[in-house]
């Protein structure tokens, strides 16, 4: 049986050290001519496509998935292109991951924390587009949790943070899917020195007292939702009982 939160050796060097087990960053993951394409792409899509939420609006690709099981749709071949090359990295325990959430955030918007869930293989990978952002880890909460001074609803303060650089990977594995949870915070500017950024030294821009402006950051999320609903067994079932 194969152990979920295994490591993956092709992405050991990537791998974020200092953090609970599994996070890996991998810095230009795409080219900039597939990032320009790739936005194009996810501008192309027809305009029903997204869904505006507040604080970010969003394009789901691949099913909705559900407790019982997910009907799956069949990806556009853009998306495929990019579900493939991450699940041949082996980060869905050899199977094919079959579900992308295309995020769309402005400056100012963001995501509360969350964790994603037990409908999905427990990996999550990211690819950033157009523009950086910080995502902020969480340990789940508790009532020793630190207050975050800089919220006016007091918030809990992140255990620590990620720089995504546009056209770079991030992978959540393990126990960083399982236990912790993520978000990013509704903000125009992140000052890298409100908490530690565990992946700095990976990043050309974390720079110490960097004031980085956000700009429209697009991220595509690959998981696989293993549950999957064959539709033709739905539509024989259906058949059957209509007899
Ligand atoms: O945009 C991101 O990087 C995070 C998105 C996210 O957490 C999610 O879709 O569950
Ligand atoms: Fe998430």
């Amino acid at each position: 049986m194969e152990e979920l939160d295994a490591v993956i050796p092709s992405l050991e060097p990537f791998r974020v050290e200092q953090v609970p087990p599994i996070i890996y960053y991998v810095p230009d993951f795409i080219s900039e001519q597939e990032e320009t394409q790739l936005l194009r792409q996810v501008y192309e899509a027809p305009k029903p496509k997204w869904t505006q939420l507040s604080g970010r609006k969003l394009q789901n690709w691949g099913g909705l998935p559900h407790p019982k099981g997910m009907v799956p749709e069949q990806l556009p071949r853009w998306l495929q292109h990019w579900v493939d090359a991450v699940s041949s990295l082996g980060l869905f325990g050899g199977a094919q991951a079959n579900h992308v959430l295309v995020n769309e955030y402005q400056p100012g918007e963001g995501i509360m924390p969350h964790e994603d869930g037990p409908l999905y293989y427990p990996t999550v990978s990211t690819i950033s587009l157009g523009s950086h952002t910080v995502l902020d880890m969480y340990l789940p909460r508790g009532p020793e949790l630190e207050k975050d001074p800089r919220e006016e609803q007091p918030q809990p303060l992140p255990k620590f943070s990620l720089l995504l650089e546009p056209r770079s990977l991030l992978v959540l594995r393990g126990e960083a899917y399982t236990h912790l949870l993520h978000g990013i915070r509704p903000t125009s500017i992140d000052a890298l020195t409100e908490t530690p950024v565990a992946n700095a030294a990976a990043c050309p821009s974390a720079q110490p007292d960097a004031l980085l402006p956000r700009g429209t950051r697009v991220s595509l999320t690959i998981r696989r939702v293993p549950r999957v609903l064959r539709t033709s067994l739905l539509l024989s079932k259906k058949s059957r009982s209509t007899k």
